[in-house]
């Protein structure tokens, strides 16, 4: 098992090129199965979730072929020939996100059997509005061990669904769902998020007709099981390893450019960034951050977007700890979100949780120490501290950081971090 050292860096400077999103690329490698042509996606993040997707697509009998350089990053996936409908456990608990096969799949075969996802460290996360959605539309579904069969027999019919709460995966599965069910689906209390947008946009311009894209009111004109022709496409910049960046230059009092970027998705986060006292640069697709000596405490309420991303969380929470005052962080998304704290508290951080509340007392001096890594955002907010702690940070567990960052140790070397793979055990 890989961990990562970091040692106190005094501070970075040069350029980060940001990668392709995960969660814009899971649905997307999803959305492959509604297609009757071998699809070409441009910039899919080298990370593991990518590969364990990829693995499952190829487990049902996709063909899909990869080809990662420094210059190209092409993905080829052909399910033509896909056969088997069912994503066993195996798959599924390693990667939530699995959930995204549902749709597509009971879409196009008429049924399906996914092993439910359950829940992980950040809280326990149901499925139940995936569920629901799809029973409106016509599927009967039963939970047996384990295991949700969906079947279809008559295909899927457009309806009207109101989500109950926003879900980002449960937009895109009910949206994947409705690309080839019969008649008009529409979904009220839609996601907005930059990624869901992506999904809609490449369906409506192969095919699939969708009104209200980026709106909170979708409605899907269906093709009645027609499978899709789509066009090679590129995903969207990683809004979440962007601002993961900015944090890492506001914290070391750093100036970082961000080239490939799209600084639109990012506006909440820079928002806050310049409370903090952080000063921008921004072009269409780059964005400078200049060094704020003095960190400016904030308040924090994590909500859909536009607000204030919950993926973002845990990498102000850390840069909170440097901040000259007392800032108060609100997590409302997911209600065990906070396993980063006694983390931070182990480093010297000031932090009290109350519930969903921490409140963060700044200017703490951290001391770098073992730290174990619970989830992907606690694991950069943990790279974070590392890198204005005294001494040597070692990051266990980082096989949740490489879920979902491209390259997080490579991009920080070449802006003058000292952060080091090891093996455990090597040292
Ligand atoms: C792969 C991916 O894109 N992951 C993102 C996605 O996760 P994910 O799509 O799983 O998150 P959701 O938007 O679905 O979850 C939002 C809230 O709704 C609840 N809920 C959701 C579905 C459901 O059927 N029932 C239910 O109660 C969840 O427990 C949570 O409290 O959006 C989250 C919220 O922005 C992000 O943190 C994740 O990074
Ligand atoms: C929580 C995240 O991912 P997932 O939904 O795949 O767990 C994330 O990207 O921060």
């Amino acid at each position: 098992m890989d961990y990562l050292q970091i040692k106190r860096a005094a501070s970075l400077s040069g350029e980060i090129k940001i990668s392709g999103a995960k969660n814009a690329s899971l649905p997307l490698i999803a959305m492959t199965i509604l297609a009757n042509n071998s699809v070409t996606i441009n910039n899919l993040p080298h990370v593991a979730d990518i590969n364990t997707l990829l693995k499952l697509l190829s487990n049902l009998g996709a063909e899909c072929s990869s080809s990662w350089s420094d210059k190209e990053n092409i993905t080829t996936i052909d399910t033509s020939d896909l056969k088997e409908t069912k994503a066993t456990y195996d798959i599924v608990r390693t990667m939530r996100a699995s959930i995204l096969v549902l749709g597509p799949i009971l879409a196009r075969f008429g049924h399906c059997e996914v092993s439910l996802p359950g829940g992980c460290a950040i809280g326990q996360r149901p499925v139940d509005l995936h569920l629901k959605a799809l029973e409106q539309m016509g599927a009967v579904i039963n939970i047996e061990a384990g295991y949700i069969h969906a079947t279809a027999p008559d295909g899927l019919k457009g309806c009207e669904i109101i989500f109950d709460k926003i879900t980002v995966t449960g937009t895109a599965n009910i949206v994947m769902a409705a690309a080839l069910a019969d008649g008009v689906t529409t979904i009220t209390n839609a996601a907005r998020e930059p990624e869901v947008v992506q999904l809609c946009e490449i369906l409506n311009a192969n095919g699939v007709k969708i009104e209200g894209i980026a709106t909170a009111v979708l409605t899907i004109h269906g093709t009645a099981g027609k499978l899709l022709n789509i066009d090679p496409f590129s995903v969207i910049p990683d809004r979440i390893e962007a601002g993961t960046y900015l944090c890492a230059a506001a914290i070391t009092r750093s100036e970082l450019t961000l080239k490939d970027v799209n600084p639109k998705h990012l506006g909440s986060v820079i928002s806050k960034l310049q409370e903090m006292g952080s000063k921008f640069t921004i072009t269409d697709d780059s964005i400078t951050i200049h060094p704020s000596e003095v960190i400016k405490p904030v308040k924090i309420v994590t909500q859909e977007y536009p607000a204030f991303p919950t993926d973002m969380q845990a990498q102000f929470l850390a840069l909170a700890t440097q901040a000259d005052g007392t800032s108060i962080i609100e997590e409302r998304l997911f209600e065990n979100r906070f396993m980063h704290v006694s983390e931070l508290q182990r480093m010297g951080a000031n932090i009290t949780l109350n519930g969903n509340v921490a409140t963060v007392n700044g200017r703490s001096k951290l001391s770098g120490t073992d730290v174990m890594a619970t989830d992907l955002r606690a694991s950069s907010a943990l790279v974070l501290a590392g890198l204005v702690a005294d001494g040597i940070t070692d990051v266990h567990r980082i096989y949740h950081l490489d879920r979902g960052y491209d390259s997080l140790e490579k991009k920080l070397q070449n802006v003058g971090a000292d952060i080091t793979r090891l093996k455990e055990g090597s040292a």
